[in-house]
């Protein structure tokens, strides 16, 4: 199906999916700054959409501009870049996005974007490349960029890179999005944060269960988190993604999750979407594959 946002010049149209942090916890602080973590990532069927076509002239074009981020430090040029520079290709390409996901929301937005400009011009310049050298290559670009790059739900370790492929139940997620940026570095450098949570087992990690360690910080910091944590807390279980500000409850249907959302005051937009463990991007390039 064709997307407005897109001109029709693109060759090929892939999303780029949401993820959830189901849990987060933060076991330590390496001598880099970053933080082990262990954290259990399942997508969204809710996504970016991204339009590539073929350049010869070698140059990487993003036609749609984000507010506030230069072109060049676009994740997804970053990604492009990068990509043609470990494969030495010469080959370039004009990209357009429409951008879906909020951003700064804790779903991941920015990561998959790379994750799918990785696939999509892996695609596109028919590069002999594997999906590890992409998930390196995703990682220098981000920690959350190798499991979308995967593709698979998974129990994080390490700084998130450590993946290990989980099969979930897959329910209907309530994703509330306050209305504010929160930085992820500056959650990771607050004082207030723990970072002594004790390292769990995968299969002792019951589903829901676990907790988020970023979410007493964020809710201190940020009264819009807090108030749309206590607000849909109300109705369902509620708990913070990665580093926020995007909240969730699970329900087991889709009208359980429309009743919920439709209570919810105009200030605090939602979407809902299910939980799934193979992404939107892999199974749209399966079917890519299959043709
Ligand atoms: C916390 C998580 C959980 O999924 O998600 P988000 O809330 O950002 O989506 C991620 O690990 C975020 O991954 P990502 O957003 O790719 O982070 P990066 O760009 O690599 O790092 C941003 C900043 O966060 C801090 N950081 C990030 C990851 C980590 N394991 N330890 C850290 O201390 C670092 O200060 C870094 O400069
Ligand atoms: N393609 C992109 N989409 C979103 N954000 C991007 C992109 N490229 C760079 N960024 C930057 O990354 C930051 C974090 O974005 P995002 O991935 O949406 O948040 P989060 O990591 O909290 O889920 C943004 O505020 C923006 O400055």
């Amino acid at each position: 199906m064709s997307n407005p946002a897109i001109p029709a010049a693109a060759e090929l149209i892939l999303p780029a999916p949401a993820k959830l942090n189901l849990m987060l916890h933060i076991l330590g602080r390496r001598a880099d700054g970053y933080h082990e973590l262990q954290t259990l990532f399942q997508f969204l069927d809710f996504a970016d959409e991204l339009g590539f076509a073929l350049r010869t002239d070698g140059q990487i074009r993003l036609h749609t501009p984000i507010e506030g981020v230069p072109h060049d430090s676009n994740l997804i040029v970053r990604a492009a870049r990068l990509l043609q520079m470990h494969a030495g290709c010469t080959l370039g390409a004009d990209i357009w996005l429409d951008k879906r996901l909020p951003m700064g929301g804790g779903i991941g937005g920015g990561s998959s974007d790379a994750a799918t400009t990785l696939l999509g011009l892996k695609h596109l310049w028919h590069l002999d490349c594997s999906e590890d050298q992409l998930a390196t290559l995703g990682l220098s670009l981000g920690a959350d960029v190798p499991v979308f790059v995967r593709g698979h739900a998974a129990f994080a370790e390490g700084v998130g890179e450590k993946l290990q492929p989980v099969t979930l139940s897959e329910p209907w997620f309530l994703v509330a999005i306050p209305q504010v940026l929160v930085s992820t570095a500056e959650i990771f450098s607050d004082p207030e944060l723990t970072r002594d949570t004790p390292p769990i087992k995968v299969r002792s990690l019951l589903e829901g269960g676990g907790r988020n360690d970023c979410q007493p910080v964020v809710q201190k910091r940020y009264s819009e988190v807090r108030n749309a944590l206590i607000l849909l807390n109300k109705f369902v279980p509620t708990r913070l993604t990665g580093t926020g500000a995007c909240v969730f409850g699970s329900f087991p249907n889709q009208d359980d999750a429309d009743k919920v959302a439709r209570q919810l005051p105009a200030t605090l937009p939602s979407f809902i979407a299910q939980g799934r463990n193979i992404s939107m991007l892999h199974r749209k390039l399966e079917k890519l594959v299959e043709k």
